[in-house]
């Protein structure tokens, strides 16, 4: 589905992001994690087109991103705040976008509703503009509206930051209910390794840019992510046998 060839990233001559190849299938939920500053962010951007690669190309579903526009009709995405429109309420936005996705008033409610638990009653019917919501309620109108039109491709850059534990929770059921049907290729990054574990079904960890991990997800994971990044492996406990 997503093809990353040679691709790399540099700002005044320092390389930030170097991916010789790099494939991403169809149906995989790919989890991304890395230390601050390893090019989460970066590669997303470049696979979203919104900065230019220094060298090498991404292609989503055989499109060249950044030559030319069709893989933006089967791509939903949320990377920061200018993904929303901050002047308008967040119903206003679910009209404007379900407008643009091709979705009628009926098609834009039962979409919603989807998302009744994860709003919490804080973002429908509020009067308040997005720009004046909290950071976590902010959020999930642009990871909601991510998913708007069921594109074929959902990107999330550290979706469930700022969110409350609850709402942590209620996304990751959203995000393994969406890709229950092994169509939808998900793209998320986050620095929760607990939940990258738990949705995930491949992880790759970026270090300074580079790949240094590239491993389906299996029971072991999450230890293994841990024992990664702490530099300690868990001890086994008396209790762990019983
Ligand atoms: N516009 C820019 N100009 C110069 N350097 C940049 C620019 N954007 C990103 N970088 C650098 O690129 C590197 C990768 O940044 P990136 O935001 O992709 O990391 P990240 O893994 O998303 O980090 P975090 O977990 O902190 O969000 C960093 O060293 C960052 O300082």
């Amino acid at each position: 589905m997503i093809q990353i060839t040679d691709l790399q990233k540099a700002y005044n001559q320092k390389t930030v992001l170097n991916l010789p190849k790099l494939t991403i299938n169809r149906g995989e939920i790919f989890g991304l994690v890395g230390n601050n500053g390893a090019g989460k962010t970066t590669l997303f951007s470049l696979v979203l087109d919104l900065i230019r690669a220094t060298k090498g190309k991404v292609t989503s579903n055989e499109v060249e991103v950044a030559r030319f526009e069709e893989w933006k009709t089967f791509t939903g995405a949320y990377i920061d705040e200018s993904f929303t429109i901050g002047y308008l309420t967040p119903d206003e936005y679910f009209t404007f976008l379900g407008e643009l996705r091709n979705l009628n008033k009926n098609d834009i409610e039962l979409f919603l509703s989807g998302f009744d638990g994860f709003f919490h009653d804080e973002i429908l019917g509020k009067k308040k503009f997005i720009r004046d919501l909290s950071k976590g309620n902010q959020k999930k109108v642009g990871v909601a509206g991510a998913f708007m039109g069921n594109p074929d491709v959902v990107i999330l850059d550290e979706p469930f930051a700022n969110l409350d534990p609850t709402s942590q929770y209620k996304l990751r059921e959203l995000i393994k209910e969406y890709a229950a049907s092994g169509e939808k290729t998900l793209l998320i990054s986050s620095h929760d390794l607990d939940h990258v574990a738990d949705v995930c079904s491949r992880i790759v960890i970026l270090e300074k840019g580079e790949v240094v991990k590239d491993v389906p997800k299996t029971e072991t994971t999450l230890a293994e992510l841990e024992e990664f990044f702490t530099g300690e492996k868990e001890e086994k406990t008396f209790y762990d046998d019983l």
